[in-house]
């Protein structure tokens, strides 16, 4: 079977995208991974699946898988290609839209600009919601990784992150130490693990080992859950801005018990067609 497909990136975190809004489509583990595989394959850090909702008050649904072929809760920098791809594909002329993903509603929005504000929902903080193993809730939690001992906080963006701060981004060990994060014992689902470096209370740097992709160019989810972390502990002031190596994203956050606002781009790379086997 031959699917069109559309190749996009949000800042080099980059996405093959599906409209199974005009062709059914169903994807197993295994053909995601094969998608995904920058080898044999298109290559990819996750897989996009836009579908028709069954809820009315909604205007799409949106699936995401990745690299390893697990399906995930949500994806910021695919929520920015999402819009892109449903405007470009005159699936609807809406400016404003309501998406279903597996962990709720979001609301992307295009601008003028071009650019795509979204917003991402109501952080969470509880440990299990995350969900991570913790006796009580606390602004930032000691974890054991090997010999290290790190401090992390936890936030659900959604899907599930950890946020540890370094003073030194480069020489900061993000894939030996995000791959222990990530498949951790105290985190039952896994988890992305951001390292954020602070610049000034606007600004911060920020590389993400994302669960089931490895480190990305940038992770839109995890740029929010960093951006959080820092105003909960009164090292940053919203408006953020998050540097990734991938580019730049804008974060708003008023506190507790508001969404999280993120503005950035989303571009279409080329379009193509794949042999599902
Ligand atoms: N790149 C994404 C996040 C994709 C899902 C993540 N790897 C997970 O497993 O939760 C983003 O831009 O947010």
């Amino acid at each position: 079977m031959k699917l069109h497909f559309t190749k996009m990136h949000g800042l080099g975190n980059d996405f093959v995208v599906f409209d199974g809004v005009r062709q059914a489509i169903a994807l197993t583990p295994e053909q995601c991974r094969r998608i995904a595989d920058r080898h044999f394959g298109v290559g990819c850090d996750q897989i996009l699946l836009v579908e028709k909702s069954t809820r009315d008050d909604v205007d799409f649904r949106y699936r995401i898988f990745n690299a390893d072929g697990g399906e995930v809760e949500q994806c910021g920098n695919g929520a920015r290609c999402f819009v892109r791809f449903v405007h470009d594909k005159g699936l609807t002329d809406k400016p404003a839209i309501r998406v279903e993903t597996a962990s709720g509603v979001i609301e992307p929005r295009l601008l003028d600009s071009g650019l795509v504000k979204v917003n991402m929902g109501v952080p969470r903080f509880a440990p299990g919601e995350i969900p991570f193993v913790a006796n009580a809730e606390a602004l930032t939690y000691p974890l054991e990784v090997g010999q290290h001992r790190i401090e992390i906080a936890v936030v659900s963006m959604g899907n599930p992150h950890a946020v540890l701060r370094v003073n030194d981004l480069d020489s900061a060990p993000v894939d030996i130490l995000g791959a222990a994060i990530e498949s951790h014992r105290r985190f039952p689902q896994r988890v992305n693990a951001g390292f954020m470096q602070v610049l000034t209370p606007h600004d911060i740097r920020l590389r993400v080992y994302e669960r089931g992709a490895g480190e990305t160019l940038a992770c839109g989810t995890g740029a929010c859950a960093a951006a959080v972390a820092g105003i909960r502990q009164d090292w940053l002031q919203s408006p953020v801005s998050v540097h990734t190596r991938g580019g730049d994203l804008v974060i708003e956050w008023a506190g507790p018990g508001h969404a999280v606002l993120m503005t950035g781009p989303a571009e279409t790379v080329f379009e193509g067609e794949l042999e599902l086997t």
